[in-house]
């Protein structure tokens, strides 16, 4: 049974010439509730203005999407999305950036702290509660704002190539952290990134894009259980297959971003 369902999404924009851009072609996705679903391909595949219809951000030119039986028409409170940029707010404490989201649901002041407490305990900064966003590192920012996308308890998380500002080594780290946080949180996860093995680590299926017009050329499940060991046969077969989908050579593999 569906839970996101695009049918037939087309999105055009009219570039600055005057001159029509397709930027989604005919697009059909079904998306179960609890998948963790990653959107892969090169630059300008129409990721972002996917995810953004998914999320409400922008309407469709044509053809619909629904998430659970209701078309999307604008942004919900029932669903997240995190940014590269962490989007955090400066002038407050890291509990505070926490809590934001719940201001909105006018609980006690006491109860919202204790959930924002929680889910700073969840991404392991417990102990930054009162450090300001500017004294952490660009890794503990984003789990700041992955601890506020979660304690608002949302259905669904869209993230925007969200570790893409992070060194390499700080992205692996959160790229696990994430994939057992939200399996544990049985949370809905809509995933844009360019790097192939962040999708092979973290997607339960990669929808593999492609450019001019942006269209999704398969789609491919992700069969690996549990914590994914990125040295394993089993992970570099489908890091393999994903090669093959974007038909790069053996030479180009040496480069992990496409
Ligand atoms: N508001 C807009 N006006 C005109 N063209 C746009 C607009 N938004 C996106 N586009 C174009 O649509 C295409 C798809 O953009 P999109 O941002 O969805 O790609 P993407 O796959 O997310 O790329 P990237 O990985 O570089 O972020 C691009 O060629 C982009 O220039």
């Amino acid at each position: 049974m569906s839970y996101i369902k695009v049918e037939d999404v087309s999105r055009q924009f009219t570039k600055a010439d005057g001159s029509v851009f397709q930027a989604l072609d005919h697009v059909d996705l079904e998306i179960k509730q609890g998948e963790f679903i990653c959107l892969l391909g090169p630059s300008g595949c129409g990721k972002s203005t996917l995810l953004n219809i998914l999320a409400g951000f922008e309407g469709a030119s044509a053809g619909t999407v629904t998430i659970d039986g209701q078309t999307v028409a604008k942004p919900s409170p029932k669903y997240v999305t995190i940014f590269q940029n962490y989007g955090l707010l400066p002038w407050r404490t890291v509990l505070k950036n926490v809590e934001l989201g719940l201001e909105e649901q006018q609980l006690p002041a006491d109860e919202r702290e204790k959930i924002a407490r929680h889910y700073l305990e969840v991404v392991g900064l417990q102990d930054f509660a009162d450090s300001h966003p500017a004294e952490l590192s660009g890794g503990m920012q984003q789990r700041v704002a992955i601890a506020r996308a979660l304690a608002v308890d949302p259905e669904i998380i869209f993230m925007d190539e969200p570790f893409a500002a992070l060194d390499a080594l700080t992205r692996m780290k959160l790229q696990d952290e994430v994939s057992a946080i939200c399996r544990k949180q049985k949370k809905t996860i809509i995933f844009v990134t360019h790097d192939i093995d962040e999708a092979v680590v973290l997607a339960d299926r990669i929808v593999i894009m492609t450019p001019n017009p942006g269209q999704i050329k398969t789609i491919l499940p992700v069969d690996l259980h549990g914590q994914r060991d990125r040295t394993s046969p089993d992970f570099w077969d489908i890091r393999e297959r994903v090669f093959e989908c974007f038909a790069l050579k053996p030479e180009d593999k040496t480069e992990y971003y496409i």
